[in-house]
């Protein structure tokens, strides 16, 4: 009896966590992405651009936003370190991809990058926002020439969208996170993922 009603208070009333995977290579710009995300989702003030180094190991970074508890993991991109992406692609609702727009001869690294975390079957169904970064720099590349370049056609068959932003002064950013939620909320990755850890309404006592 009593598992039937925790299950039923859990389904109906425990807030909804998403895990979001931030990728993409070597600086694109993800630490300084999750640190911005922190200094306008939360109380905490993120570090500043200058403090920030490069990713070895993981960033956890925990906001609320759109009624919703979003936990990020920020993974190191350079390419010794990109193995360890996977370990984490079964549980993540969702990825976001930065891309550094104003370096066009990075584009073929980004894209191959992005062709194999399309293809692993552990991110079926993730949404996937991609994220033209460092539009404050003059030689920043828009969203839409950046999804010509990539010219993926994998991407048909995935909720997915290409945004432009700025993880130094926040452009685009909030419309960013919007979105992902808005998809996480509707996906059935989002169910797969709440029928895998239990949360699937009453079960029999
Ligand atoms: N102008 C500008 N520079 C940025 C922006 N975002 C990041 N940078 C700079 O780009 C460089 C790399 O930023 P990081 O956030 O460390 O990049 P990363 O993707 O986390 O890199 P790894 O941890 O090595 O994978 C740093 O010098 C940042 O200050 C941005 O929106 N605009
Ligand atoms: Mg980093």
């Amino acid at each position: 009896m009593f598992s039937l009603l925790y299950g039923l208070w859990k389904y109906l009333f425990s807030k909804t966590e998403f895990h979001v995977l931030i990728l993409g290579i070597d600086k694109a710009g993800k630490t300084t992405l999750l640190e911005k995300l922190k200094s306008m989702y939360s109380n905490l003030e993120g570090l500043p651009p200058d403090r920030i180094v490069p990713t070895v190991g993981l960033n956890i970074g925990r906001i609320e936003a759109e009624k919703t508890k979003l936990v990020f993991w920020d993974l190191g991109g350079q390419a010794g370190l990109r193995t360890i992406w996977e370990k984490y692609y079964e549980e993540a609702h969702a990825v976001i991809f930065v891309i550094d727009a104003a370096c066009p001869h990075r584009f073929e690294d980004s894209k191959s990058a992005l062709e194999k975390i399309l293809r692993h079957t552990d991110l079926q169904g993730a949404p996937l926002l991609i994220l033209a970064n460092k539009q404050d720099l003059s030689g920043a590349v828009s969203a839409e020439e950046v999804a010509r370049y990539l010219d993926l056609k994998e991407l048909d068959e995935r909720s997915h969208v290409f945004l432009a932003v700025s993880a130094y002064d926040g452009l685009g950013i909030r419309d960013a996170i919007e979105w992902s939620v808005n998809e996480m909320e509707r996906s059935k990755r989002t169910e797969l993922l709440r029928l895998r850890a239990g949360i699937t309404g009453p079960v029999p006592a």
